[in-house]
């Protein structure tokens, strides 16, 4: 049944599918379309935490293809949320932690889209509350939004002081995220927590980290396929 589902993770900059061995980003409602007439999916689980996301759901409604929506749900086999109402955490903060439930050690989540998302298991599947930052584009973004004089930048940044004015945005970033991701591992507790890094701009933050940790940027349909597999979860969705 997994192999015939379509995956589907809409963040907020990027809609990402995985099909049995296939996966892609979606741009638009017509790639969508097409994509749906070629596979002929059996069915689509949609992770979203996005307008597009919600579009994509709506397009599945009108076209009647059976489909669900990855829902939170507060006790997910003994995952722990820190949230007093759960169903606020994003369901992309939420798959990862789904993902990562069983390890066996303090494990801290780093996720590089739109936002930084940084989340923490303790070793015993229970969340230890995280962090929102802005991530790599809306951090330098905002400063050409609000000021007069800075440029929008584009290169790739580094940890060093910048001689440029380009270069002190793209590495000022750098700077604010890593850093971040580095100080947020102290505040989980007295062991250092493993670290999994996620997320479409991982690989500009984590060199400059001082744990690399692990990549596994397939992490949220990781979380996917584990639902698919609890047939209860998957039940309360329909
Ligand atoms: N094909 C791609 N389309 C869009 N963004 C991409 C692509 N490949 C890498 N990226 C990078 O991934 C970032 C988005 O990360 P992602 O984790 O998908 O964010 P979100 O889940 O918030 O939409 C973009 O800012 C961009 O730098
Ligand atoms: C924090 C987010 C906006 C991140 O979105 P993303 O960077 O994945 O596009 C998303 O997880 C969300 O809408 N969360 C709901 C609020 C919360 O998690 O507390
Ligand atoms: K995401």
């Amino acid at each position: 049944m997994v192999s015939r589902t379509l995956l589907l993770d809409c963040g907020n900059t990027a809609c990402k599918y995985q099909y049995g061995e296939e996966h892609g980003h979606l741009d638009s409602t017509e790639a969508f379309v097409q994509l749906v007439e070629r596979i002929e999916p059996e069915q689509t689980l949609l992770a979203t935490v996005s307008k597009f996301g919600q579009t994509l759901g709506e397009c599945l409604v009108e076209r009647a293809l059976p489909h669900r929506k990855v829902r939170v749900r507060p006790d997910w086999q003994g995952l722990k949320l820190a949230y007093a109402e759960p169903e606020r955490l994003g369901v992309d903060r939420w798959l990862t932690l789904v993902a990562l439930c069983g390890h066996p050690r303090p494990v801290m989540v780093v996720d590089v889209g739109t936002a930084l998302k940084i989340d923490a298991l303790d070793g015993g599947d229970r969340h230890l509350g995280g962090y929102i930052l802005p991530g790599m584009r809306l951090m330098r973004r905002a400063l050409v939004d609000d000021t007069f004089a800075l440029p929008p930048v584009d290169q790739d940044g580094a940890l060093a002081p910048g001689a440029t004015t380009r270069d002190c945005i793209a590495n000022g970033a750098v700077l604010a995220l890593a850093g971040a991701v580095d100080k947020a591992r102290a505040q989980f507790g007295p062991t250092p927590p493993d670290i999994v890094w996620t997320g479409g701009d991982a690989d500009r933050v984590r060199p400059f980290t001082a744990e690399p940790g692990q990549l596994r940027p397939a992490l949220i349909f990781e979380g996917m396929r584990r639902l698919m597999k609890d047939a209860d979860y998957m039940e309360s969705l329909a």
